[in-house]
């Protein structure tokens, strides 16, 4: 599919098979000399490659006959069917609202009517959701309609109007380990596979080469959505380098279920994501993960309860106001809920919960000394009768001015898996984008990818897993604009600063002119469904756009698009 736009530049090159970007990446770099701190302004030449070509994708789940898999396979299956369905609020549409890159815009620009935002997805060429093909294995045996009606997620009407797809669905027999997830797991344990550690890794590499086979995709992204397990422990000589790792499989030795899907995945040349909390990825598999240039990333889909805090603790410590005491109680009676009512699944949530304060408190020593941060609970009950709608209420007390304190008190109340939805489509197609990029700079002229550990997908992640050494970023909006500013620096455009200086000016420096009369409002994205057809950005809805006769769609003199 040809892009939504076109950058006019002479330092970005639509090629055959590749978008060639030159781009100058500033940072500034501060350091100690003689007792003073200096400040140093740095400038890095890149060249970004991005290939056009969008591939076939297909999804496997590990999970898939969960909440969180049933509804997302349904979510994709209605919106490429256009499905819409009656309940006793009206008519519901399928859409992909939750999704950054489906349901969010970025600002490409001003134009002469202001500002034109486009969707998120057409930044670069990316996988469109209906595409995609799902498989993937679950220790229970259901076929995906009766897995959905299992859920309790989605309304009948629908369901009824998916039941005749999703029944065809069943997953794959899948690595069951008892002791890895909670006891009152077992019953629903009817569909495993057995055999040594070592050969249930290669059936399910097997499962991969079956699924590539049988599908015709093109690639594969494999996605933990299974339940949570309790952490592992770092064992030298077991799961601390990928040698040890891959022996300790052949032993027979402990290794999780999810580490042992990491390593299928990874000597499938498939990308691993984590959305669990547990500790997949121990230092062996992230080894590997780099030995075989193959991405992973997680973990533990940030959804809901901590995608507010990572907003709202940016907001408080950045307005100088601080944070003392974060209580953050929810109770749900999903199978999720249940699973995380045993003591060490839980305790993976918790500490996969309590960390996304962390880089805003550190970030200012004006209201924080050393060591110090704020009081911080996390509680999650199992309340059956509930299901999926999980409840939350959050508590939080920051420190004013002279002595006053302020507590801003919040109740959520959503269906878990219709948050988290979304976000499985966000990371498996910002992978699949990042697995299309490479990049040199003019001191290493060499062409890269990104790091196996893939830290962009911090946003969509409560526990960002980084490249060693490098920093943990969990506030809300920083990690979005680094998604966004690195999508722009593909396309040769500086990063989004929010300057707007030509509005702040005595005399500006830009000359608006007003559009043609005689044209009509330019539909920047026009992808069918998800009630984005002939989107019109705000800014030049009323706006005024014509065809200037060269394949050109002129929106106003200042900008240029390219049909
Ligand atoms: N909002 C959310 O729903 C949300 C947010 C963040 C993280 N998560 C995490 O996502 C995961 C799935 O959530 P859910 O609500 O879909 O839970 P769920 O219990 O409904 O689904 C998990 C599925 O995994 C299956 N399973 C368990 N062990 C397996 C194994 N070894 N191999 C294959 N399948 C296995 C189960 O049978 C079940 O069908 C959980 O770990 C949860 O903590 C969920
Ligand atoms: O995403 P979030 O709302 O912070 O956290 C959620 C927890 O509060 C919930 O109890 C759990 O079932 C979900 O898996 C999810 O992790």
């Amino acid at each position: 599919m040809a892009e939504m736009f076109k950058v006019e530049s002479p330092h970005v090159r639509y090629l055959k098979d590749v978008i060639e970007a030159d781009y100058s990446y500033d940072t500034t770099q501060v350091y100690e000399e003689k007792g003073v701190t200096k400040v140093k302004p740095c400038s890095t030449k890149f060249t970004f490659h991005t290939e056009r070509k969008v591939p076939k994708l297909g999804v496997m789940l590990v999970g898939w006959g969960g909440n969180n898999g049933t509804t997302v396979t349904a979510a994709v299956l209605a919106n490429r069917l256009g499905l819409s369905w009656m309940t006793k609020t009206g008519k519901k549409v399928a859409n992909y609202y939750g999704s950054l890159f489906q349901s969010s815009t970025v600002c490409l620009g001003r134009g002469s009517s202001g500002e034109v935002f486009v969707p998120f997805r057409d930044l670069l060429p990316m996988v469109n959701p209906n595409d995609l093909v799902f498989d993937g294995w679950d220790i229970s045996s259901l076929n995906l309609a009766d897995a959905m009606f299992r859920a309790e997620v989605l309304d009948w009407q629908l369901q009824e109007q998916l039941r005749p797809y999703m029944e065809k669905m069943k997953p794959r027999p899948s690595i069951y380990i008892p002791e890895f997830i909670a006891a009152n797991q077992e019953d629903r344990a009817d569909h495993t596979i057995h055999g040594t550690k070592a050969e249930q890794v290669q059936k399910i590499r097997e499962d991969i080469q079956d699924f590539k086979r049988t599908s015709g995709v093109d690639k594969v992204i494999v996605l933990w959505t299974a339940n949570t397990e309790r952490f592992c422990d770092i064992i030298p000589g077991v799961n601390d380098t990928a040698d040890n790792l891959l022996k300790a499989i052949e032993n027979g030795l402990e290794v999780s279920p999810s580490t042992m899907f990491a390593v299928a995945s990874i000597l499938e040349g498939c990308a691993f994501i984590n959305g669990s909390p547990q500790n997949t990825f121990v230092p062996g598999a992230i080894e590997l993960a780099i030995r075989h240039n193959v991405f992973i990333g997680g973990d533990d889909f940030k959804s809901g309860q901590t995608k507010i805090k990572s907003v709202l603790m940016d907001f408080l410590v950045s307005a100088g106001l601080k944070p003392v005491s974060i209580v953050s109680y929810n109770h749900l009676g999903n199978n999720d809920g249940k699973n995380l009512s045993a003591p060490q699944q839980f305790r993976s949530k918790e500490i996969s919960k309590s960390n996304v304060v962390d880089d805003m408190v550190q970030s200012n020593p004006i209201l924080y000394g050393p060591n110090e941060k704020p009081d911080h609970c996390v509680v999650i009950k199992y309340v059956p009768y509930v299901g999926d709608s999980k409840r939350a209420m959050d508590e939080y007390t920051s420190e004013i001015m002279m002595g006053g304190a302020n507590t801003i008190v919040l109740h959520n109340t959503c269906e878990d898996s219709l948050l988290a939805s979304p976000i499985f489509l966000d990371l498996v197609l910002l992978t699949e984008l990042c697995q299309r990029i490479t990049f040199r700079t003019e001191t290493d002229q060499e062409f890269q990818t990104f790091h196996s550990v893939l830290s962009i997908l911090s946003f969509l992640c409560k526990a960002p897993l980084v490249p060693a050494g490098t920093p943990v970023v969990n506030a809300f909006f920083r990690q979005r604009n680094c998604i966004e500013n690195i999508l722009r620096a593909c396309l040769g455009l500086s990063p989004q600063n929010h300057m707007m200086l030509e509005h702040k000016m005595q005399r500006s420096f830009v000359s608006l002119k007003r559009p043609s009369v005689d044209c009509n409002a330019y539909p920047i994205s026009s992808k069918k469904g998800n009630g984005v057809n002939g989107f019109h950005p705000p800014g030049i809805s009323n706006g005024l756009s014509h065809s200037n006769g060269l394949g050109k769609t002129v929106i106003s003199s200042d900008i240029e698009i390219e049909n």
